[in-house]
Order: structure tokens, then sequence, then C-alpha cells
């Protein structure tokens, strides 16, 4: 895991490393922008491209000097500056490095308040007007500044973070940014990254390390981390020489209506495939045939036997596809068991709120957003909406599983866990079915609440992200299924 820092805790590591290393600031800054410069050769390596700077006058711009400097001696010849001079303070790094400027034959035009901007001929422009020093949405002469760059319509690149996107906190929808083809970060992605709203800002982004105490970022308290692949191989446990079905637990699904057993079938594969011992698929008598066509694998049980398959079950899911006339609260009066709660089932609950009382502790719900805000209110935006959730997993103590491009999943303790596998070619119908099929089966195999979330959404989007590189623009939730076995494989053996 790494811990996602907050601006304030990425200014203390900025601190405590000039202070501990030691290292000057100034060389800091340098150090930043080497990373950025090496990063950006490997997207940009014709060096006669005509490339844009423009600065503020705070340390991202110092950067963006810097970094002007650097990509000229790097022999990148046709480099213009551009610095917004709208305020009257400037930083001592940024002065050092506009003095250094002054040595490199590099054409630097400056603009004060209402200035008028020159049409931008450049063919790329790198943006460190503003970074993680943000404190209001853009206005006046900036927000003029930005506009007339997106207007230009070049690939920008942005140093650490989009011009107007706040590093944390709340991202206004009316806030406006400088678009960025691809972010170059500093050290750790900033938490808005992984909120939809950043969308507007970039298309995506990259970190780079610029030395920054590692030992003292991740014994920062952080309320935010992300998963990366060494955890999961930490986690995922291989099968076991003698072992038997019933060494890998029973995966019980309930789920399936007349004209949605799809997804009960999807979420019953989705288990078999994840490794589960047994599955047993709780649906309609009218979905039999379909299931034994499609996955003999899965034992069939009718809802009226649903009580003694429940005591056989080491893990449960309720709700693909299930509809809304079953009853939730009778389901959660039989024993407790390891509970994955989705769909139809978070309708249930939202509509009967006092049911959340019911569920016995650590349960997983896996709410989109339209769910979560059907469970705990409406939200506009997703910094409020993390927050909600974070606050509801500590008083019900459940697992929140909120689905989105990088899904958060939020425990009991209220800490979050950022997944950063998946991609937009897994945006179909089914593919939440699936996730909940292998969140059971790894219940069911005995892997504690926590593991099991962090494992099946790591694993879901990994899946996906295979399918991706191996050319599918559009992935059907039964091609993810198929490609579970070799998705966990590929875990097991790589060593990075
Ligand atoms: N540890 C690191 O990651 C390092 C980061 N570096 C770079 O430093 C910037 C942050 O620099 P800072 O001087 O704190 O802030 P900015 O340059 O982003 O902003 C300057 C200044 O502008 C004012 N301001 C903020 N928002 C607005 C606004 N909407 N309108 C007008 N004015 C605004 C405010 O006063 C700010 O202080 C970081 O992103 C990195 O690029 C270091 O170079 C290396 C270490
Ligand atoms: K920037």
């Amino acid at each position: 895991m790494k811990n996602i820092l907050t601006s304030e805790q990425m200014r203390e590591a900025d601190r405590h490393t000039i202070a501990t290393e030691p290292i000057a600031s100034v060389d800091l800054m340098e150090r930043a922008a080497l990373a950025f410069v090496k990063a950006f050769m490997q997207l940009h390596r014709d060096k006669n491209v005509s490339i844009l700077i423009c600065c503020g006058t705070g340390n991202n711009g110092g950067d963006g000097l810097a970094v002007a400097r650097l990509l000229q001696q790097h022999g990148y010849d046709n480099v213009t500056v551009w610095i917004a001079r709208f305020a009257s303070r400037q930083s001592t790094d940024f002065a050092t490095n506009l003095a250094k400027l002054h040595y490199c034959p590099i054409p630097v035009s400056e603009f004060f308040p209402s200035d008028e901007f020159p049409a931008v001929t450049q063919s790329i422009l790198i943006d460190a007007l503003l970074g993680s020093g943000l404190n209001k949405l853009l206005d006046g002469d900036w927000l003029r500044l930005v506009q007339h760059l997106n207007a230009a319509r070049i690939p920008s690149i942005a140093v650490d973070i989009p011009t107007g996107l706040p590093a944390d906190g709340i991202v206004p929808s009316t806030a406006q940014m400088l678009y960025a083809r691809e972010a170059i970060t500093f050290q750790r992605p900033k938490l808005s990254f992984f909120f939809p709203e950043s969308a507007k800002a970039m298309d995506k982004f990259h970190v780079v390390d610029i030395g920054l105490d590692e030992v003292f970022i991740e014994n920062l308290p952080a309320d935010f981390k992300l998963v990366e692949a060494s955890d999961i191989r930490g986690i995922l446990r291989g099968r076991k020489r003698f072992s038997h079905k019933g060494t890998y637990g029973h995966a019980l699904i309930i789920a399936g209506n007349t004209h949605t057993m799809g997804a009960a079938l999807l979420c019953a594969g989705a288990s078999v495939y994840s490794g589960a011992g047994l599955t047993t698929a709780c649906i309609p008598a009218e979905g039999l045939l379909a299931l034994n066509a499609r996955y003999p694998e899965v034992m069939y049980t009718p809802r009226e036997t649903l009580a003694e398959n429940w005591e056989d079950a080491d893990a449960v899911a309720v709700g693909p596809g299930l509809g809304l006339t079953v009853d939730l609260q009778h389901m959660l009066e039989y024993p407790a068991k390891p509970l994955v709660l989705d769909a139809d089932a978070l309708t249930l609950l939202a509509r009967n709120k006092s049911l959340m009382k019911k569920l016995p502790p650590n349960s997983v719900l896996t709410p989109h957003m339209k769910e979560f805000d059907r469970l705990f209110g409406e939200h506009s935006n997703w910094w409020d909406r993390v927050n909600t959730a974070r606050r509801r997993a500590v008083q019900h103590q459940t697992v929140i599983v909120l689905k989105n491009q990088y899904t958060f999943m939020i425990m009991p303790d209220g800490q979050v866990y950022i997944n950063p596998t998946g991609n937009p070619a897994m945006a179909s119908g089914g593919m939440g079915d699936v996730l909940t099929g292998m969140l059971t089966a790894f219940l069911a195999q005995g892997y504690p609440p926590q593991e099991a979330t962090i494992l099946a959404c790591y694993m879901h989007g990994s899946a996906g992200d295979r399918l991706a590189a191996e050319g599918m623009a559009v992935i059907p939730a039964t091609e993810l299924i198929a490609a579970i076995p070799v998705t966990w494989d590929a875990i097991v053996q790589s060593n990075c």
C-alpha cells in the first residue's frame, strides 16, 4: 500500500526532506524538474517540437523555469516561456530559477493583470502555472489565461497537477482547469486524481519519484491508501497440495428474477472462476435450465429451501437481479455469515434503512454511485460522497465498496483503500454482478472481509486490464469471468 497524502502532508514531507536529508529547497526543485524532464522525454522524443512553458510565480512556476532550462540543455531548442505575473509575490526558488534562465537562449515573456495574450503558436504546452498551492477556484486573469490556453487545443503536460484542479477536497462542478493530456506528478498521485471530477482536468497521470523521504511519508497518518500489486501477492494464497473442494468453501448466491436471471448467472459463474470450492445459486426455478447450460458447475437451490442452504454456506451474496419482492429482513435473521449485499439488496436496504442495524458486522456493501446516494443521501461531489462512506462504514461496522473507475474500498475503521486497476472498456452491464461473485468466492475461501474486498476489486480490474491490453475495446462480463484464472496466475507468477 502507498499512503496518499493531502497537500498539507505533501508540504510536510517536503519540509522534512529538506531538513533531514538535508537538501536545499532549490535543489529539491531541481530534482523535481529533472524527474519531470526524464518522464517528458519518454513521452515526447522529438526534440524539434516547439514547446510553450507557462509558469506562475510560486514553486510550480519555479519547477517550470527549471524544466525549461533542463529541456534546452537536453537539446530541445524550441522552448518559449510565458510568466503569469498576476500576483505581486514570487517564491524564492522561482526567483533563483528565473535568474538562472537568463543565461539560457530561451525567450521569456511576462504578462501582468489585464494584459492581452498572444496567439499560441507552439505544438506542446507545459503547464506550470499553479500546482498544489491552489487555494481557490480560478478567476480573473488566471481564468482568462487558462481559457486562452485551452482554446489553443494543443496537448498540455501538467507539472504536478493541472492548473485549477485542487489536490484534495471538493472539486466543484463549476471549477475550470487547464486541460492536460498527461500530468507528471511528484512522488504520489494526488487524491483528487481518483475522483471522476478529474476527468475534466486530464486524460492520465504518471507519478515520478523526487526523492522525498519515503519512510517519513509512510509513517504519516493517511486516511487513503493506494493498493499495489505487491499487496495482492501478499494476500493471495495458492491452491494447497492435497486440498479438495471443501478446502475452498461454499458460496451461496441469492439472486435472479424472471427478467434478470443473467445477473445471477454472472455472479455464480464469477464465484466458480474465483475459486470457491462449491457454488450454489438460489434462483427462481425458471432459471435452472439456463444455469445448467451455462455453468453446470453451479448447484441449484429453490428459494423455499434457502434456510438449509444458508446453514451450509461459508459466504452469502444477496442481490444481483434479485428483484424487490424478497424478504431481506427475514434473511438477515438467519445466522450471521460473511455477507455481500449488492444491487436490489441495496435498494431494499435503502427502502428500509432500519435493516442496516441488522447487518452482521463486516458485511460488504457494493454500491455504485446511484445506489450509494439512494442509501446515504444525494451528494454533489465525490469528496463528500467518500467522506459520508467513511462515516457510515464506521457507524454500521460495514465494508463499503464504492464502485468507480478507481473503486474506493472503505473499511469499518474508516480507512479507505483505492483500487488502481480497471479501465473504461469494463463499463458494461454485468460487471458489478461479476465483482459480487468474486468477492463472495474469496469470503467463502476464508479471506477476512477486508482482504477479500481488496483481492476481488484488484483482480476484477486486473482481468479487465489484461483483456484491454489484448485489444478488447469493450469487455463483456462473461469474457471477464473467463479471464479470472489466468489473471490470478499472472499475479502469482509475477515478481515485480
Ligand atoms: N513536495 C513536492 O511535491 C514539491 C513540490 N514542488 C512544487 O511546488 C508546487 C507547490 O508550490 P507552491 O508555491 O506551494 O504553490 P503554487 O505554485 O501551486 O501556487 C503559488 C501561489 O499562488 C497562489 N494561488 C493559489 N491558487 C490561486 C488562485 N486560484 N488564484 C490566484 N492565486 C492563487 C497562492 O498564493 C500560492 O501560494 C507543487 O505543485 C510542485 O510543483 C517543488 O518544486 C518540489 C517539491
Ligand atoms: K500545474
